[in-house]
């Protein structure tokens, strides 16, 4: 195995209360060079607060912060804000008006002359804005400034980039561009970046790794894919989509639904269980005169289901569902143009691989 990176950026067990009300419990993470790690999470659950922490703007009231080793917050220390190092990107990012392009974006570089304008001149090609820098802020356009934002943040070379929620500003059209480009130059600059945000888009595009907060704690970390396809609860698989829900009870480690036997191992005889799917694994067939096709064992048994409602929207078409069994709404959702009229009798399968079961008291809190 090659040695892993030490971590540029480490922080272990931060917490914060206000008021006496714990916002942020026991966190921990750690963000290599070149890494972006996004906290992601519902609104008031506590991400801002953490990053606030690590900038040194906000004071922990336990915790451990390490940068490239050195412990800026810990027993006895707290070094200010501009002794950490860190990049500050926030959603009012404010260029200073009454500065250039140029001046706001070299405004926390120090040495001569010459290296502070070819620092500037490389970040401004960089973010695509060579010839910009004799303009005002009042003169960009919002993603014109963004982009000046982040000129400015990653001038000094800072080992750690804090963004909180830098793309919400933005037009939605310009979203898209922007954060790939902001990412682009992220990597190229090679900061530890840690970027909070509580749209699971944002995250999914961005991140290395998402770390999902909920109630001043993180609940769950991996890479984008792992969070997305392994939940750890019911809450968390409900972050990143729309769910559908089919409730059971779990006897000698398996559930019998309408849709088959589902495999529960690890569920104590009786408990009730959950089974989660997503509207994009359900698969759908057709009627084949009031029957449905045969069971098999990747996907069980099929059960029928009437058209209520079917929407085209744009990549995909979102089909609801009344389920016969027991009335219950389902939704799927079917890649393309998919538009069966309301009243048609469909059968629905759940594929084995692509659900999630959680216990039914295990029911999280939303946040
Ligand atoms: N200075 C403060 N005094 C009192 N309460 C605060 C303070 N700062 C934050 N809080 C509270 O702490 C909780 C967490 O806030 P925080 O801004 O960290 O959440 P967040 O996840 O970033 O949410 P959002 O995305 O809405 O900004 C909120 O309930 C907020 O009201």
């Amino acid at each position: 195995m090659p040695d892993q990176p030490a971590p540029r950026l480490e922080v272990q067990s931060l917490s914060r209360a206000f008021a006496g009300r714990t916002v942020v419990d026991d966190v921990s993470l750690s963000v290599a060079a070149g890494q972006v790690t996004c906290l992601l999470g519902p609104s008031g659950c506590g991400k801002s607060t953490t990053l606030r922490m690590i900038a040194g703007v906000e004071r922990p009231d336990s915790g451990l912060v390490r940068i490239d080793g050195q412990v800026m917050f810990g027993p006895a220390v707290n070094r200010p804000p501009e002794a950490r190092g860190v990049g500050l990107m926030f959603q009012d990012f404010a260029l200073f008006p009454h500065l250039t392009v140029a001046a706001n974006v070299a405004f926390g570089l120090t040495g001569d002359r010459a290296a502070k304008d070819r620092r500037v001149a490389e970040l401004l090609e960089k973010v695509n804005l060579t010839g910009f820098g004799p303009k005002h802020p009042h003169q960009l356009s919002g993603g014109e400034q963004q982009r000046v934002a982040l000129a400015r943040a990653l001038a000094p070379r800072p080992r750690v980039m804090l963004m909180d929620e830098p793309f919400s500003g933005l037009d939605n059209r310009l979203r898209d561009g922007i954060r790939d480009t902001t990412l682009d130059i992220l990597k190229e600059e090679g900061a530890a970046v840690l970027l909070v945000t509580h749209e699971p888009d944002e995250a999914m595009r961005m991140a290395d790794e998402i770390a999902l907060m909920r109630r001043g704690r993180i609940v769950q970390k991996g890479a984008p894919y792992n969070v997305y396809n392994a939940p750890v609860d019911r809450a968390a698989a409900a972050f990143f989509s729309d769910i559908n829900v089919i409730r059971g009870t779990s006897r000698g480690a398996l559930t019998e639904t309408p849709f088959g036997a589902f495999l529960t191992p690890g569920h104590a005889d009786g408990a009730d269980v959950e089974i989660v799917i997503r509207p994009q694994h359900l698969k759908i067939d057709f009627d084949r005169g009031g029957r449905g096709p045969l069971p098999t064992p990747q996907d069980g048994t099929a059960a029928r289901g009437i058209v209520q409602r079917a929407r085209f929207l744009g990549r995909e078409s979102l089909v609801e569902f009344r389920m016969d069994f027991d009335g219950s709404k389902l939704t799927a959702a079917v890649p393309g143009v998919f538009l069966p009229k309301a009243g048609t009798a469909l059968w629905l399968m759940i594929r084995r691989d692509r659900c999630f079961v959680f216990p039914a008291a295990g029911r999280a809190p939303v946040a």
